[in-house]
């Protein structure tokens, strides 16, 4: 009788592409009220935000970094696997822009792909980051196979989906490393900066429904914030004190968002006599617009108009431990595969921080727009009755 595949030798089976799920990004000024009209419709954005949000792309010249940075991670991604002798292809799609996601797999079917593993560039759980992606795989998958002359539902590939990695080690290795490399940066003479995590703000009615695992979309972000800090402080020899603060809320002003958005969180921390922050993008895996403009541009003039120093952290981007991780991700994503086929015990998943690892097929229901309100779109990579 053969031996059975260990880790090492069943490699990335039963999977014979990557799909690499991003947001996306306006890449010239025609691009942005398009790409914009992607993202918000169905949603309840005010105009005026809108409107806001294309200055801060035509600010840039209608240019997004993102798409570059997605290429950037492909190609690493790409180099990592080859290193680890595993030759499968990586494609790329967004949900809101070109390359869409149903070109990226009608490129992988076309390349004999049948089986699919799916990594988005998103860390934590929530609507935004992980229900939207997968009902937007579904779409896809039914468009893939419309475009292959079958009925929508026959969906001609499977697609299976990484687990949410924020408290992967790669994850929180890759911001540790950042944190502690813009603490040596710091100006000598400067006060001991306060250490400011920033991410996403979501509205509290998606806060509420993200609970996965017993933890919020905020509460994973605690956890990461805990570890990167103690960690950090570990490193440096000296104690860290730190929050944790957003950025890049919409919608309209009558409806809650989480708080505190990191320009009055700055503004707070003045006035309580604080001279001295770095601003970690622990909510971002790379320095694309929400970085570049929210961050960048708009807290650190803040931070200046208070008179306070501020240095901002990398996000995670290509670095090292954080493209190992993804590889590790992809590997354990195919050990849980062959276990669930086979009928076998999963595999053990590591995890940094306190929580446990989260779940790689999604329940139903999990991270829904609000509590208990059913959509009524299916998504992919999860236990829901359509797939
Ligand atoms: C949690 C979260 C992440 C992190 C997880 C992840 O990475 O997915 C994220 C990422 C991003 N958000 C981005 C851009 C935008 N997000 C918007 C709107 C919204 N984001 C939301 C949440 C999140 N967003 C929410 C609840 C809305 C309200 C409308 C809705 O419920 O969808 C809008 C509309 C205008 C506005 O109101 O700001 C834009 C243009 C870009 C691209 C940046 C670039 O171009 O470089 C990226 C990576
Ligand atoms: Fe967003």
């Amino acid at each position: 009788m053969p031996a059975a595949p260990t880790a090492e030798t069943a490699g990335l089976a039963p999977y014979d592409a990557v799909l690499l799920s991003s947001f996306g990004g306006p890449n010239g000024p025609d691009d942005v009220l398009p790409f914009l009209r992607n993202v918000t419709a169905g949603k309840n954005i005010p105009d005026d935000r809108l409107a806001e949000v294309a200055e801060h792309y035509h600010h840039f010249g209608g240019r997004s970094p993102i798409n570059e940075q997605n290429l950037a991670l492909r190609a690493a991604l790409q180099d990592e696997l080859r290193r680890r002798g595993l030759d499968v292809p990586v494609v790329w799609g967004n949900r809101n822009w070109e390359p869409y996601t149903s070109d990226a797999l009608a490129e992988a079917l076309s390349g004999g792909a049948r089986r699919v593993v799916a990594l988005v560039t998103s860390a934590y759980s929530s609507y935004s980051g992980c229900r939207q992606y997968r009902e937007n795989l579904w779409t896809s998958l039914d468009d893939v196979a419309t475009r292959a002359g079958a009925p929508a539902g026959e969906h001609p590939l499977v697609v299976d989906k990484v687990r949410s990695y924020f408290n992967h080690p790669g994850f929180v290795q890759a911001n540790v490393d950042a944190v502690v490399e813009a603490y040596e940066g710091v100006d000598p003479g400067t006060a001991w900066p306060r250490l400011v995590f920033v991410t996403h703000s979501i509205p509290d009615t998606m806060e509420e429904a993200s609970v996965v695992a017993g933890a919020s979309y905020r509460e994973q972000h605690l956890d990461v914030a805990r570890t990167v800090a103690a960690d950090a402080s570990r490193r440096l020899g000296r104690p860290v004190e730190w929050d944790l603060a957003y950025c890049s809320r919409s919608g309209p002003p009558s409806q809650p968002w989480l708080e505190p958005d990191v320009n009055d969180h700055l503004a707070a921390l003045s006035a309580a006599g604080t001279t001295s922050v770095v601003l970690a993008p622990i909510g971002f895996v790379s320095d694309h617009m929400e970085v570049a403009f929210d961050l960048d541009t708009e807290a650190l003039a803040t931070a200046r108009e208070l008179g306070m120093s501020a240095v901002r952290a990398d996000s995670v981007g290509v670095r090292e431990p954080f493209v190992r991780g993804l590889v590790d991700l992809l590997l354990e994503r195919a050990a849980i595969a062959r276990a669930d086929d086979a009928g076998l015990p999963r595999p053990e998943q590591a995890t940094a921080g306190d929580l446990p690892p989260f779940r790689s097929v999604c329940a139903p229901g999990c991270c829904r727009m609000r509590a208990g309100v059913d959509s009524g779109r299916p998504a992919a990579c999860s236990t829901d009755p359509w797939s």
